[in-house]
């Protein structure tokens, strides 16, 4: 055991390190069954912290594995924390820990470390799950949500609002005259506009506000909890801070403009129906000149 990290009590696993005799007794075999039984991060760790239980009581734990930007925690954390660096093969899982208001005691500590053990194959294959989540949700180039992250996130969204009876908003924004970026300097230049304008965007709207690649040159907003104002302000600033910022691509000093479209949420709208108004908002802004943001509900009066 090495002290690698700050806390009361800390250590280094890895599979050769312990295999004690936690496996011979039934409580530990019914933690093996269960860990097998989901690739999902969250149960997997609650799993473990359930079973774990039942050999050492705690009152808190975590897992964070920075590379992935993964951080769960369960429980409440007490002031005497004990933390493990989980290894695999040489490859590094990410940091495990229990907390509780008392000490942890050598025979529980030992007990942990054996169990821990268990988790170790179930955690690596979680991780290599997520990770194939991610890329399937991914669009490879600008590295936003992609189309079908999109519909899984408006979807949710929309039950969100209607639960809670919080507003929604999308901002559906375009690339005016894209083609000619893509004619006049080729295709990896009009793909490199693409990765600036997803970063300008990315880097102008708050944390809680997801941007997706919807198709081709065109990006979608989910604003959860935002009315109408605060969509068309958002979009309005989106707008400008592209129609005035150069975008310095290969030496290219590019100008680019948007269009946008704004639609908010109505009683009983299904998604495609949210969709297809900002869609529409969207085609009104490019008709009446483009570089404008135009609002879902002008285009019906
Ligand atoms: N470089 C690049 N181009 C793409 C990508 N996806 C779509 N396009 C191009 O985007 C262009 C879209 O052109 P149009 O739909 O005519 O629209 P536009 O030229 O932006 O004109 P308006 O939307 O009317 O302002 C086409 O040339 C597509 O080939 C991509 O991933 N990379």
């Amino acid at each position: 055991m090495k002290n690698k990290k700050a806390g009361n009590q800390a250590g280094l696993l890895n599979q050769e390190n312990k295999e004690k005799s936690a496996t011979s007794d039934s409580s530990s075999f019914q933690m093996v069954l269960a860990l097998q039984t989901t690739l999902d991060l969250e149960q997997l760790l609650n799993l473990f912290s359930m079973h774990l239980q039942a050999f050492v009581a705690h009152s808190g734990s975590s897992f964070s594995n920075e590379a992935l930007e993964v951080e769960l925690s369960l429980g409440r954390k007490g002031r005497h924390v004990c933390s493990y660096n989980l290894q695999l093969e040489g490859e590094s899982l990410g940091e495990w820990q229990m907390s509780r208001d008392r000490r942890f005691t050598e025979p529980e500590l030992d007990r942990t470390e054996a169990l821990l053990c268990h988790l170790l194959y179930p955690l690596r294959n979680g991780l290599k799950y997520r990770v194939a989540l991610s890329h399937a949700y991914t669009d490879p180039l600008t590295q936003t949500g992609n189309r079908a992250a999109l519909f899984q996130s408006l979807q949710r969204e929309l039950e969100l609002a209607r639960r809670y009876g919080t507003p929604l908003s999308l901002i559906l924004l375009d690339v005016d005259h894209f083609k000619s970026i893509n004619d006049n300097f080729g295709h990896d230049t009009g793909d490199a506009v693409l990765r600036s304008i997803a970063r300008s965007i990315k880097d102008s709207v708050r944390g809680s506000d997801i941007l997706f690649r919807y198709g081709g040159e065109e990006f979608v907003i989910v604003l959860s909890n935002t009315a109408k104002g605060g969509a068309m302000n958002l979009a309005e600033r989106i707008r400008r801070i592209v129609e005035t910022s150069v975008c310095d691509v290969r030496g290219l000093n590019l100008r680019i403009t948007l269009s946008l479209g704004v639609a908010t949420l109505r009683p009983g709208e299904t998604h495609l129906e949210l969709l297809h108004r900002v869609d529409q908002a969207m085609y009104q802004a490019k008709r009446s000149g483009r570089n404008r943001v135009a609002d879902a509900i002008e285009i019906e009066a």
